[in-house]
């Protein structure tokens, strides 16, 4: 199958200063608004955050999932490959849709089509993109359910989406996802609403089918456990703003942000809290001057409340927060000592 590998090192996701908004009856929903990330070649990088942060919206402008009106890009770029796709039109989209780019989501029921079997569902995803044979297709939908873990693929290709358990739904969907043999994987929450066991073997198979693959995952995600278990670097979102990114083991185990501490904090084992952060998330249609976390941060100065969002500030090698305290003229001592070193963050790498 052939691949283009570009040469040069640059990210395979470049997502630069990104605005995402909708408008809607009562104003403009600012879900996304100026975040800049990326995601390299083979890694894996989760988006978290609360409820609302706007991580959904911002896995959906990569390839604008959202329906526009009301949903619209209206600054920044997204680059895949080294190449904008904010300026693509929507047949350029969709070839890249299901085809370089595959995405998986929380409901496999929606993913999938009642009325058309497992295989011939998996055969059409290949047919998409590549030119083979039926009886080629249909081998390797059969080696692909194989590969998701399912038992007896080669009779379970026949059988129709209601055939299956949740489980085993969601691991057909990964298998349409994987059939064009995407360079990057998105998946938003794609565990979320199948039991822990089934989750874990869901995240080991993603592990291992990357490793196999050579792909980047994508993965949202508000469930910290999770991001301990399978991300390289953590991407921490609040009221569509970037709080926090860096390594996984430098974000779980020297958190920068208050935002961060807060969000790790309700993680079994750690801190005393153990309960949600209080206060509630900023309203998108009016999100508060300064931090956005302000209203809700323990530490917050008169400084806070005021102008924008903090720029990021790179305090470590590769870890950035966006938080006052770390800007010249201010004194990060004051947020007190956040080490967790020890605490078992039970990160991967
Ligand atoms: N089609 C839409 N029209 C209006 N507002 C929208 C639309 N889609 C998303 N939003 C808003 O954008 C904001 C970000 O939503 P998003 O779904 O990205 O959050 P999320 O971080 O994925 O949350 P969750 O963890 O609940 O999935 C929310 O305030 C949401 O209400
Ligand atoms: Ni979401």
């Amino acid at each position: 199958m052939s691949r283009t590998i570009h040469s040069d090192d640059a990210p395979l996701l470049e997502i630069d200063n990104l605005h995402t908004h909708f408008e809607t009856e009562t104003g403009t929903v600012r879900a996304v608004d100026g975040i800049s990330f990326t995601v390299d070649r083979g890694e894996t990088v989760c988006l978290v955050g609360e409820s609302g942060s706007g991580k959904s919206v911002t896995s959906e402008s990569i390839t604008r999932l959202f329906h526009s009106p009301p949903g619209k890009i209206v600054e920044g770029d997204v680059r895949f490959d080294g190449e904008s796709v904010t300026a693509l039109d929507e047949s350029e989209l969709q070839s890249i849709r299901g085809g370089r780019i595959g995405y998986v989501f929380q409901n496999p029921q929606g993913a999938l089509n009642p009325v058309y079997t497992a295989g011939q569902q998996i055969v059409e995803a290949i047919d998409l993109h590549h030119d083979v044979s039926s009886a080629e297709a249909r081998d390797r939908a059969i080696d692909l359910l194989d590969r998701v873990g399912i038992p007896e693929a080669a009779t379970r290709v026949d059988d129709y989406p209601h055939e299956f358990s949740g489980g085993m739904k969601q691991r057909v969907v990964i298998a349409m996802a994987l059939a064009c043999e995407p360079d990057l994987l998105v998946a938003d929450e794609p565990t979320t609403a199948l039991d822990v066991t089934i989750q874990s073997q869901i995240l080991d198979l993603l592990r291992e089918l990357q490793d196999e693959m050579e792909m980047s995952i994508l993965l949202v995600t508000h469930d910290l456990g999770v991001v301990a278990e399978i991300a390289d670097r953590v991407v921490v979102m609040y009221g569509g703003k970037v709080m926090e990114r860096g390594g996984v083991y430098d974000v779980f185990e020297t958190p920068k942000h208050p935002y961060t501490r807060a969000l790790l904090d309700c993680l079994p084992g750690r801190g005393d809290a153990m309960e949600p952060i209080s206060g509630s998330p900023p309203d998108p249609l009016d999100p508060p001057s300064g931090c956005r976390f302000h209203p809700r941060c323990p530490h917050a100065t008169a400084d806070c409340r005021q102008g924008e969002q903090p720029p990021e500030v790179e305090i470590e090698r590769g870890l950035e927060a966006s938080c006052l305290f770390y800007q010249s003229g201010y004194d990060a001592d004051e947020l007190g000592d956040w080490s967790y070193e020890g605490a078992g963050g039970g990160a991967r790498r």
